[in-house]
């Protein structure tokens, strides 16, 4: 019997490499949990922005899904980019009988400005997917969105995370603050007890693929068994060093950089 730990990523692509399913499977590797996909959408794009985008047809996407769920076991997993009611259906469907930890990142629109799912589908998530979930990460305009209202101060957005745990059913609720001003602030509600989590900002226009690797990286964390403060707290720490790391890959906003981010853990 092996102890490494499975961790499925359901989303988009990102050809250029430093979003969607390739930034969470180079995730799941730096942190050594054995990484798997199901690929929802084809997306041509790079470090400035979507050209076009294909939906892979419903029942391959279905096809994906049982193939992984029928043979593996899934220690953890998360969606991004689901771009459709329909795409969103058949998760909803196939994913409870997976017995394991479910991140959501509310993919709705990409760093460059570009939608990534259909304005219908937004209320679906929010009423049909959020109650499935162990952990939803919205950035502030994602959480905006949920709630319907305004989020600027700290105190906005905790009472933004409390509302999507308790009227929208979300299993818990991360509000990443990197398009606030000031540090980079994340505050997590987990039912019981608000927690924040804070790192310099660091100046640079390369954050293509930050929510992904971020939510990515909580996944693999709990696929190996860590509670969830902990989990998003060494995810925060990898994320953040991803940043830091970052180079003008591109004409646009380069990607975080995975590999130089081997630097040891934080002490919990
Ligand atoms: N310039 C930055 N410096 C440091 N941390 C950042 C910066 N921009 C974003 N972050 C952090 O990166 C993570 C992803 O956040 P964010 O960029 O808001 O998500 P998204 O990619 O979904 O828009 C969060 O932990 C956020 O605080
Ligand atoms: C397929 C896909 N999924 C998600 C994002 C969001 O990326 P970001 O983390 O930069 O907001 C993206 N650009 N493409």
């Amino acid at each position: 019997m092996t102890a490494v730990k499975t961790a499925l990523t359901i989303a988009g692509t990102d050809p250029s490499g430093g979003a969607g399913i390739q930034a969470d499977l180079k995730t799941f590797q730096e942190l050594q949990s054995y990484g798997m996909s199901i690929i929802t959408s084809v997306v041509a794009q790079n470090t400035t922005g979507v050209q076009s985008i294909h939906h892979v047809p419903l029942e391959m996407i279905e096809h994906q899904l049982d193939a992984v769920i029928s043979d593996i076991p899934i220690h953890a997993f998360k969606t991004g980019m689901i771009a459709n009611i329909e795409m969103m259906r058949l998760i909803a469907e196939k994913t409870p009988k997976i017995d394991a930890p479910y991140v959501m990142d509310p993919v709705m629109v990409a760093t460059s400005g570009d939608t990534l799912i259909e304005a219908n589908a937004r209320n679906f998530l929010r009423e049909q997917l959020l109650p499935l979930t162990t952990l939803v990460t919205p950035n502030i305009p994602e959480a905006e969105f949920l709630i319907g209202e305004k989020i600027e101060t700290i105190d906005d957005v905790k009472l933004a995370a409390a509302l999507i745990v308790e009227k929208f059913d979300a299993g818990a609720a991360l509000i990443k603050g990197g398009h606030l001003k000031g540090d980079a602030i994340d505050i997590l509600y987990d039912g019981n007890v608000m927690h924040r989590f804070s790192a310099k900002r660091i100046d640079t226009k390369n954050t293509h693929g930050t929510g992904c690797t971020y939510s990515a990286a909580i996944a693999a964390f709990l696929g190996q068994g860590l509670p969830l403060y902990n989990a998003v707290r060494q995810a925060k720490h990898f994320v953040t060093a991803a940043i830091a790391n970052s180079f003008p890959l591109g004409s646009g906003h380069g990607p975080t950089n995975h590999w130089a981010t081997r630097v040891e853990k934080v002490k919990q």
